[in-house]
C-alpha cells in the first residue's frame, strides 16, 4: 500500500523530521510513502532540493515573490510550481491519505482547512492553528469525514494512551521547563533570544523554542489538549519533567494512569500520525531508562512563568481571547527576537492584550470563519504594535 502524504512547512523542523520519516521507511521497505505536495513560506532553495529528492506532483512556496527562483530551479523536473495563499490551498485540497501541517503560526490554519474541506485527513503540528481555529477544523471535519492525528508529542502521547476515552479523569502534558526552568525573574529580564532559543532537550523551530521558554508553549498545548481531546480545561494538568522522557498521560477513574514514553525525538510522533492505525518503524534512539536512572516531576512556577494562567483564563473568556492569546504571543516572540523588547515582556504583552481586548467589541465573538479569526487576530497582534510603539525601548529591560 503507497501512503500518499502532503507536506506544509517541509523546510522547517518538523518538515524536515518527516521527510527522515518517510525516506528511512520507503529505503527499508518498512512502508512506501509517495508525496503528493510540498509547500514551505520562504526558503526556496531548501523546498527546491527536496522536491528534487522527494519528487512530488507540486512545489508551493507562499512568498509570491519567490515563485520565478523555485521555478527556475526545478525547471526540467517536471514539477509543477505555484505560490501564494490559493496556490497553498488549492494544493492542500488535493486527495492524499495524510496531510502534515507543519507550517509555523496562525498562518497555518487556511491550508489546514482546505485540507479538511476536501476530506483529507491531518497530521497536525501546527498548535497555533488549533488555539485560534480548532472548533472550526473539528466542525469541518465533521462535515468532511476528514480525521484530525496529533503531532505534538504530548498530544500523541495522549492519543495513544487515551483509547476510547471512556473513564477518563484527567489529562497530563508534561513540560521540560524550557532553558530558563531555575532562573530568577532578574536573570530572565535580561535573555537575550539565543539564550531563549537554547532548549534544553529539543531541537526544534525558533518559535517553538521560545515559547517553551516562556512556558506559553505549554500554555498553547493545555489549550490544544482541551480542543483536540474534548476535555474541560480543570481535568488538564502541567507537570515539569525536565527529561521529557514521559510526553503525557491520561487518568481514569479506576486509579490507573497511562503513559507514553520515548526518547524525544519528534520522529516518533510524526511517524504515528503518519502511520496511523500502523506503526511505521524509525531509527529513533530507543529507551534506556536504567541509563537514565531519574526521572523529575515539579509543579509549574507560576510566579515567574504567567503563561499557564493566562491559557486558562483565555480558555474560560471563550475562543476570540484565544485568538488573542495566540496572536498577540506570535507578535510579542517576534518583537522578542527583533530586539524591540525584552523576554518578560513577552507574557506582559499577552496579558495586556487580553485585559484590552476583554473590554472591547470582538470580546464575544465566536470565531466561527475564518474571515472572522483573521480579524481577531490582526487585533491581537495591533494591540502588541501599539503598546510596543508607545513604550519607550525595554529591550533587555
Ligand atoms: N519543532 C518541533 O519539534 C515541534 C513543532 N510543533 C509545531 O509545529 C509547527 C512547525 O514548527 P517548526 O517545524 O519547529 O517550525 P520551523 O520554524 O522550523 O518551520 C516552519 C515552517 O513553516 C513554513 N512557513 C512559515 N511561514 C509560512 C507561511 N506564511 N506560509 C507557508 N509556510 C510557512 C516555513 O517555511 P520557510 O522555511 O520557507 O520559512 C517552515 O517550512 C509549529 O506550529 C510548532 O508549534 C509542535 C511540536 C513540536
Ligand atoms: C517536541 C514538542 O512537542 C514540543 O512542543 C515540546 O513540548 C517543547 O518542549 P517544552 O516541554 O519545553 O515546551
Ligand atoms: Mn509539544
Amino acid at each position: 500500500m503507497v501512503r500518499k502524504v502532503s507536506i506544509f512547512g517541509s523546510t522547517g523542523s518538523i518538515g524536515r523530521s518527516a521527510i527522515d520519516v518517510i525516506c528511512n521507511a520507503n529505503e527499508t521497505g518498512a512502508a512506501e510513502f509517495s508525496v503528493e505536495a510540498l509547500a514551505a513560506g520562504r526558503d526556496v532553495e531548501g523546498l527546491a532540493s527536496q522536491a528534487l529528492k522527494l519528487k512530488p506532483k507540486i512545489a508551493v512556496i507562499a512568498d509570491e515573490s519567490r515563485k520565478v527562483e523555485l521555478a527556475a530551479l526545478l525547471a526540467g523536473s517536471g514539477i509543477e510550481v505555484a505560490a501564494g495563499e490559493g496556490a497553498l490551498n488549492e494544493a492542500a485540497a488535493r486527495p492524499c491519505d495524510r496531510v502534515l501541517a507543519a507550517i509555523v503560526g496562525a498562518a497555518g490554519l487556511g491550508s489546514t482547512l482546505a485540507a479538511i474541506k476536501a476530506g483529507n485527513d491531518i497530521a497536525i503540528a501546527n498548535k497555533e492553528s488549533i488555539v485560534c481555529g480548532g472548533q472550526l477544523m473539528l466542525g469541518e471535519a465533521r462535515q468532511s469525514g476528514a480525521r484530525i492525528f496529533p503531532v505534538d508529542s504530548e498530544h500523541s502521547a495522549i492519543f495513544q494512551c487515551i483509547g476510547d476515552g471512556r473513564s477518563l479523569e484527567n489529562l497530563t502534558i508534561t513540560a521540560s521547563g524550557g532553558p530558563f526552568r531555575n532562573w530568577s525573574l532578574e536573570q530572565m529580564a535580561t535573555a537575550t533570544p539565543a539564550q531563549a532559543a537554547a532548549h534544553p532537550v529539543w531541537s526544534m523551530g525558533i518559535k517553538n523554542s521560545i515559547d517553551s521558554a516562556s512556558l506559553m508553549n505549554k500554555a498553547l498545548e493545555f489549550i490544544e489538549a482541551a480542543v483536540l481531546f474534548d476535555v474541560a480545561a480543570d481535568h488538564i494538568n502541567v507537570l515539569v519533567h525536565p527529561q521529557s522522557i514521559i510526553h503525557g498521560m491520561a487518568h481514569f477513574d479506576d486509579g490507573s494512569v497511562i503513559a507514553q514514553l520515548g526518547c524525544p525525538d519528534m520522529r516518533t510522533p510524526i511517524s504515528y500520525a503518519l502511520g496511523w492505525p500502523d506503526r511505521i518503524p524509525t531509527t529513533v534512539d530507543r529507551l534506556n531508562l536504567a541509563q537514565i536512572s531519574n526521572l523529575e516531576f515539579f509543579e509549574v512556577d507560576e510566579e515567574r512563568f504567567a503563561s499557564i494562567r493566562l491559557a486558562r483564563e483565555a480558555m474560560g473568556a471563550g475562543p476570540a481571547a484565544r485568538v488573542v492569546l495566540n496572536c498577540a504571543n506570535e507578535a510579542a516572540v517576534s518583537a522578542f527576537i527583533a530586539g524591540e523588547c525584552g523576554f518578560l515582556d513577552i507574557s506582559r504583552l499577552v496579558e495586556a492584550a487580553l485585559e484590552r481586548f476583554s473590554s472591547g467589541n470582538f470580546a464575544s465573538s465566536k470565531c466561527e470563519t475564518l474571515e472572522e479569526i483573521a480579524e481577531i487576530s490582526r487585533y491581537g497582534r495591533f494591540l502588541v504594535s501599539q503598546w510596543l510603539n508607545n513604550a519607550p525601548s525595554r529591550a533587555g529591560g
